[in-house]
């Protein structure tokens, strides 16, 4: 069955009041599974547009496209009533205009029924988030290791290493702040950054390899609980082994299938035994 109240859902707007209080708790999800699973411990769930590296193998984000993160939203939201639904905006569909950035996020926001949208980048973005906010999408913003400029940084790299980067991710925190960002997360960068920026902005920042000051913490949820390998980020902390899990439960049903003992009686329908 699906969760269908919408009435009790955190909006950003109550997160925007725990700036310096109690950490805001985030997590992705991709699917309605996990949704459900997450839902009542979390305070925030993105869809994130990492769901093209650890749902379809793709090796960056580039890929995603407006449609993959509307059906994702759409199987999140079904999954979900009570955490605060944000849906990332993927590489190509924001970046162009701010009239480009409404007609996609708006769409987003339309058919998946979500809180609200993400998009990465710092003072180039001020315009789009502004013109966005102002036109009732509320919007997260995403900077230091944003992604979707994994060819400009050469890779994931973390960011923020001399004083004229991190004096730019300061500028860049503070032009989304002012333009009317909800909240922005804070990724890959030196620890005393995620602090500075932090203490500079009166929106709660969120950190994924930032510090444990952000006013919030999120992890890609496969990265925590073991069913990501492909790479593992500094920042990541496995909560879980599920891959262990995984692997010993299909080679139980392997060995049970191979000496007939699975199915057994009580999974058949009118079972006669052999002959
Ligand atoms: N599963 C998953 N988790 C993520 O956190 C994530 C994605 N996918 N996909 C989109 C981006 C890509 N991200 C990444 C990917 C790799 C590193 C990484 O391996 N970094 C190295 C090098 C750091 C450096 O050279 O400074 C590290 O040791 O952390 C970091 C972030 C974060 N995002
Ligand atoms: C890791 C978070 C911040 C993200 O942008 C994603 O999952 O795509
Ligand atoms: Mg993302």
């Amino acid at each position: 069955m699906s969760k269908a109240s919408n009435t009790k859902r955190i909006s950003l707007t109550d997160l925007v009041a725990r700036k310096g209080a109690e950490p805001i708790v985030c997590l992705t999800a991709y699917t309605t599974s996990i949704s459900r699973l997450i839902d009542d411990h979390v305070d925030l769930i993105l869809v994130g547009d990492s769901l093209g590296m650890v749902l379809y193998g793709m090796d960056s984000t580039l890929g995603v496209t407006v449609d993959m993160m509307i059906a994702h939203g759409k199987g999140v939201m079904r999954g979900s009533d009570k955490a605060c639904v944000i849906v990332d905006m993927p590489f190509g569909s924001y970046e162009e205009s701010p009239e480009m950035a409404f007609r996609n996020c708006s769409r987003v926001m339309a058919e998946t029924r979500c809180s609200g949208v993400k998009l990465e980048g710092g003072v180039e973005m001020a315009e789009t988030i502004n013109f966005l906010v102002k036109r009732g999408i509320p919007v997260v913003a995403h900077v230091g290791l944003t992604p979707q400029s994994v060819h400009a940084f050469g890779g994931f790299k973390s960011q923020g290493r001399t004083e004229d980067a991190a004096e730019r991710i300061v500028e860049d925190a503070k032009a989304v702040a002012e333009a009317g960002a909800s909240a922005v997360v804070v990724e890959g960068v030196v620890e005393p950054l995620g602090v500075r920026i932090t203490k500079e902005i009166d929106v709660p920042t969120i950190g994924i390899g930032a510090s444990p000051q952000c006013d919030g913490q999120i992890l890609v949820t496969e990265d925590l609980i073991g069913l990501f390998a492909e790479f593992k980020p500094k920042f990541v902390k496995r909560y879980a082994q599920m891959d262990e899990m995984i692997t010993t439960a299909v080679e139980g049903y392997k060995e049970e299938v191979r000496a007939r003992t699975f199915p057994a009686p009580e999974h058949c329908f009118g079972y006669k035994g052999d002959k």
